[in-house]
Order: C-alpha cells, then structure tokens, then sequence
C-alpha cells in the first residue's frame, strides 16, 4: 500500500535538518525539541491538500490546519511549530531555501514545491536527452532558490562517449558545485552522490522522464528507509510515490521525491539569471537604458562587448530566452489582460483599415463574444450594442 501511516522511532532533529538556521529563530534548547512555549518542531513530510504530515522528534504526526494556514502556503521540506497536544500548526519558520514554479492557470502565480532544500541534483543522461540549453533553466532555478546545483549524468555505461559528455558538461556552467558522470544502477556510481547526503542535508532531483531519478533515489534511501519502517512499494518491491515526499538517505541526509516533476516552467527567477549570466549583468550595468534588453538599443554595453568578442553570441542568446520567458511567466493577470487587449485593438485597427481600403463597411460581430466592435462614430446601424 503506498503512502501508508507509519510508526517511526525517536528522531534526533539534526538528523532531520534542523539547524541553528532554525533553532535561532524559535530561541529555543534545539536539543529538546520543546520550545519555550510549548510548541514543537516538525519537518512537514508530505503535504497533499488538506492531509499533511510531519516528522518529528517523536516521529510522523498528522498535522492540523489552523484557518489561517492551508496546504498551498506549506512545502514538503519546511519546519513547522505545533501544538504537541493537537498537531495545530501553529507557525511555518522562515525557510533558508525553497522550490518554486509557475502554476497551473492564468494568473503568475507561484506555486511552493519544496522547502530548505541544501542540493539539487540535475540529472540527465549521456544519450540524447543531454540538453545544455534544459541544463541552464535547471540551474537557474537551483541558483534563484539558494540551492546548491550538482549535475548528474546518469548511463555512462551505455555509451563509448561518457568522456565526450562529461567535457561538455562541465563547459557548460562554472556554477555547478560538481559535475558527475555515472552508472545509476552501480553501487559506486550512487556513492559518488553520497557525501552531499550527509546528515542534517536535504537533496532532492529534477530532470527527464528516463534518466535515472527513482534508480538513484531507490539506492540512496533503501536501507534509510527499511530501518525508520518508511516504506513505500509496489507490486515489484521498489520505492514509488505519487506525490512530493521526504525520506531517509542511507548516508544520513534526506532525499525529498518530486515525482512528476519534470518540467519546471520558469517564474520569477530573474536573480537566478542574473547569477548565472553574471558577465551579461555586470556589463548591464553600463548599458544606456535599464531596463535594456540588448537587441538594438543605443549605448548597450553588453551589444558591444559582443561585437568585442568578449562576449559569444549563442551565450547571449541563451540570456535572452530564458529572460524572455521569465518575463511572460511572470506577468500578473492584469499584465496578460492588456497585453491581450492590445493585440485585440491592434487586430481590429488592422481589420478596420482593410475594410476602409476596399469601401466596405466592417460586418457585425454577433459571432463574437468578447469582442464588441468600435466601429467608430457615424457608422450608424452596423454597430452591435
Ligand atoms: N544501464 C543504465 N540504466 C539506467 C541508468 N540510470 C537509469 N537506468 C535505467 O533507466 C530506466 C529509467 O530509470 P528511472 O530511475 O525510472 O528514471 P526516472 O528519472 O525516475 O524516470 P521517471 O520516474 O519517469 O521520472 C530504468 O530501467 C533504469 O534502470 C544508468 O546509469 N545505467
Ligand atoms: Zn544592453
């Protein structure tokens, strides 16, 4: 059965990631768990709608939504105080890192995925799923959430070139804590990932459908989880989760899973960008215009440093990209409601301009809901109400 109730032993809370990061802003003895006004610390282990959990000193407690805390402001990963009598949260503490994406919808809105996370684990394959440019847009995310990136290639097994992909790799950003270069389904190859799993470390992976994230997760966790009596299996006796989860590491860390986390659209990650195009931001600084977005403008500096050399284009392109779509991403409705209504009015002018050039007068628009024409003064009866 997955997801199932589980009685865990005694935690030391270290082990689960507190912190002083933590314990400082509780004021509180760490090593007691018990704060100066009673409440309790517990690190929120799944969170599904209205049904969340929290591991504890205790072990893992059904957690109670007060009405001023729903499910959408807590993450997987976040410390928690509550009432020991009710599991009443009582308060979320501030978090040294967190996940975020785009949801689902209209409105740029962000959704929490994960919280105080210590390191990501960008994970692709040394076959054609190895993508640079998909890379970058993880490490964004990892740099904008404060969160230490480590790439991974998984099947080096497969192929004569894991050499080859391994250079690659490593030319593509000097941000990345490390880069490695594996075979997921050897015992070595997942040690490697080991020592960023350590006690009081929290990791968590993102890429591909394919490449090797549940294989990797399975081997850092399964003796972890065997022994705390977390276990959750199908039919064939692996770990498998539906939803975002925390869960022991064999090295003494925790691994929260993101199934079905594949696809992280970019939102509000302009700190990311600017940290990992640090060069193009530094010589933004001198660019005539702001808010420039190096295409033509006059005075740009980073235009020039490109027509220097010191800069490649294809670099600067990738820059514009993915700002462009952090842009989109992060507009507000009332945004995307203009941008809307002006391509509307733009259309129409163009439409108008067309039918005055051939004589004809513009037709009613009763097939059109949204869309009442304005077909000016002194059209008479042509015009819909
Ligand atoms: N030979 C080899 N097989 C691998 C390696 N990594 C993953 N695989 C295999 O690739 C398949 C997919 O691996 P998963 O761990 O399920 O991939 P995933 O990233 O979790 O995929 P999703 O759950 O769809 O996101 C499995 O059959 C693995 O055994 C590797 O390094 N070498
Ligand atoms: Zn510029």
């Amino acid at each position: 059965m997955r997801n199932q109730e589980v009685p865990v032993s005694v935690h030391n809370l270290a082990d689960l990631g507190w912190s002083p990061f933590f314990a400082d802003q509780i004021e509180a003895e760490a090593d007691s768990g018990q704060t100066e006004s009673g409440l309790i610390p517990v690190r929120a282990a799944t969170v599904q709608r209205s049904l969340a959990r929290g591991l504890g000193a205790d072990g893992l407690t059904r957690l109670v939504f007060p009405n001023d805390i729903s499910a959408s402001d807590l993450a997987v990963g976040d410390w928690i105080l509550i009432d020991p009598e009710t599991h009443m949260i009582r308060r979320v503490l501030d978090r040294h890192s967190k996940l975020s994406r785009r949801a689902a919808g209209v409105e740029a809105k962000s959704q929490l995925l994960v919280a105080n996370l210590d390191t990501l684990f960008i994970t692709t394959s040394c076959n054609e799923d190895f993508n640079p440019a998909r890379i970058e847009r993880y490490l964004v995310l990892a740099l904008d959430a404060d969160v230490t990136p480590v790439l991974v290639l998984t099947k080096s097994d497969l192929t004569d070139e894991a050499d080859r992909y391994l250079k690659e790799a490593q030319g593509i950003s000097p941000k990345f804590a490390d880069v490695l270069c594996i075979n997921a389904t050897a015992t070595d190859g997942v040690a490697t990932l080991e020592r960023w799993c350590g006690a009081g470390q929290t990791v968590a992976f993102v890429g591909s459908s394919g490449v090797g994230k549940s294989t990797l997760i399975n081997s850092l966790t399964e003796a972890a989880q065997a022994t705390a009596g977390i276990r959750e299996t199908d039919a064939k006796g692996r770990h498998t989760t539906t939803s975002r989860s925390l869960h022991f590491a064999n090295a003494g860390g925790m691994v929260i899973d993101m199934p079905g986390m594949r696809e992280l659209g970019l939102h509000d990650v302009a700190s990311g960008i600017a940290e990992l195009f640090d060069d193009i931001t530094d010589l933004a600084a001198a660019c005539k215009f702001r808010n420039c977005a190096h295409v033509s403008e006059p005075g740009c500096a980073v235009l020039a440093a490109m027509d220097a050399g010191e800069i490649s284009e294809a670099r600067l392109d990738r820059w514009r990209k993915l700002h462009a779509e952090d842009q989109l991403n992060s507009q507000t409705m009332g945004q995307t409601r203009r941008r809307a209504k002006e391509i509307t009015r733009q259309h129409k002018a163009t439409l108008e301009a067309q039918y005055r050039m051939k004589g004809k007068r513009q037709p009613t628009e009763g097939n059109s809901k949204g869309s009442k024409s304005k077909g000016g003064k002194g059209r008479g009866k042509g015009r819909n109400r």
